[in-house]
């Protein structure tokens, strides 16, 4: 069977503020629950403290990905990295696709991650390959005219189940989630009185979503192991179900610590600013958590969360990717070891259901009473089309 070569690559940057919305790196308005107050690492500045867009979260932007095949198809993806990933996708990366059958989606990815191994390995430089991978994907779903959980082997369930991510899990148990995560509000830097706000944050969230309701909370890399370790215990009273990703990334040994500390029954979670097989090969070698959330934008893909994933399998460790909408949608319905999906309420006040990747593309399937049937994602491709109304730059050509 003949299908068409890949003719160009094209990458793009939206700017914020002409489009710019999407999920959480890319650039929200002021007021935004998800930069009111966060606990990061950037704390200890007081400059720095009430706002993550102050040091700089949104400051590399949306990269869209483009690839077009002979016959005009065309695959595309959306996820950060900005002009920089632009640079390296048309620079560097476009090489490796221009002229190949599509479907070597091995050997491309292999390609990518070996021809910049000497500067890339994780971060941006992987967030730039999981790009073109997952319009890669979509180009394929596009040929073959299959949605690409067909692809990826296909559904072992009939529908989604979803906690949410957001300021309000209690309106989030409203609208059906089985869940829902908070952002951590106080860090380390604002001493017992900023601990005792984030324990009361949690009374309060049970004492208004009931006993059964997951509550879970959100670090973002921004404690140590001892604060983790004291906030899991004081929580532990108020069933938080998890701590998420609560210390440096880097810090493996410090995961392995606190997986030990936690009380028994409450789950470690991390993963999310993780890549590639290698990166949690290391988080479940060492015992760091219970369950790895790779962002399939961030981690090198589809074509690598299925490595990443098959040794989550082997392994016992539960798979459940960061936000990321569709392109984590249609792997997550295809395998038994990630049972439930997230879902980032980018609504400003968290208090309604909006689509993770407004206004940049048309088409995103939202849960419904904290549910999405399969035959939601029953398009090809990812399913999903860029809207035409968001300005695209492309910065750099080859
Ligand atoms: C809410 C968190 O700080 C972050 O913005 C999102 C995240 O880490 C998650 O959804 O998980
Ligand atoms: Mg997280």
């Amino acid at each position: 069977m003949t299908f068409p070569k890949i003719k160009q690559v094209r990458a793009y940057v939206i700017k914020g503020g002409e489009g710019g919305g999407g999920a959480d790196y890319h650039d929200q308005g002021e007021g935004h629950w998800i930069d009111n107050h966060i606990a990061t690492s950037m704390g200890r500045y007081p400059e720095y403290r009430q706002s993550r867009k102050s040091f700089g979260i949104n400051v590399l932007g949306t990269l869209v990905v483009e690839i077009e095949a002979d016959d005009g198809t065309i695959g595309f993806a959306v996820t950060t990295g900005g002009e920089p990933a632009c640079y390296m996708v048309e620079k560097h990366f476009a090489r490796f696709l221009e002229g190949r059958n599509p479907f070597e989606y091995e050997r491309i990815w292999d390609q990518m991650y070996f021809g910049s191994q000497y500067y890339g390995r994780k971060g941006l430089v992987v967030n730039a390959i999981s790009g073109v991978d997952l319009a890669l994907w979509d180009l394929m779903g596009k040929l073959r005219q299959e949605p690409v959980y067909h692809m990826l082997g296909g559904a072992v369930r009939d529908e989604l189940q979803f906690y949410a991510t957001g300021a309000r899990p209690d309106l989030a148990k409203e609208m059906g989630f089985i869940g829902g995560k908070m952002p951590l509000y106080h860090g380390p830097i604002e001493g017992e009185e900023g601990l005792k706000k984030n324990v009361e944050l949690v009374a309060d969230m049970r004492s208004k979503v009931g006993e059964d309701f997951w509550l879970m909370y959100d670090c973002w890399m921004a404690l140590d192991v001892n604060y983790a370790t004291r906030l899991a215990h004081k929580c532990h009273e108020y069933g938080l179900k998890w701590i998420e990703e609560a210390i440096n990334p880097d810090d493996y040994w410090g995961y392995a610590q606190l997986k030990k500390n936690v009380p028994q029954g409450m789950l470690v979670t991390t993963g999310e600013h993780e890549s590639t097989r290698w990166g949690f090969k290391m988080l479940m070698d060492m015992g760091c958590c219970d369950i790895i959330q790779p962002d399939v934008g961030w981690c090198g893909g589809v074509t690598e969360l299925l490595k990443i994933s098959a040794l989550a399998d082997a392994n016992g460790t539960l798979v459940v990717p960061h936000g990321s909408s569709v392109y984590s949608y249609h792997f997550v319905i295809t395998r038994h070891n990630s049972p439930f999906a997230e879902f980032l309420m980018m609504a400003p006040k968290a208090d309604h259901v909006a689509p993770m990747f407004h206004p940049q593309l048309l088409g995103e399937p939202v849960p419904e009473n904290g549910r999405l049937k399969v035959t939601a994602l029953d398009k090809p491709g990812f399913g999903v089309e860029l809207n035409p109304e968001v300005k695209l730059y492309r910065p750099y050509e080859h």
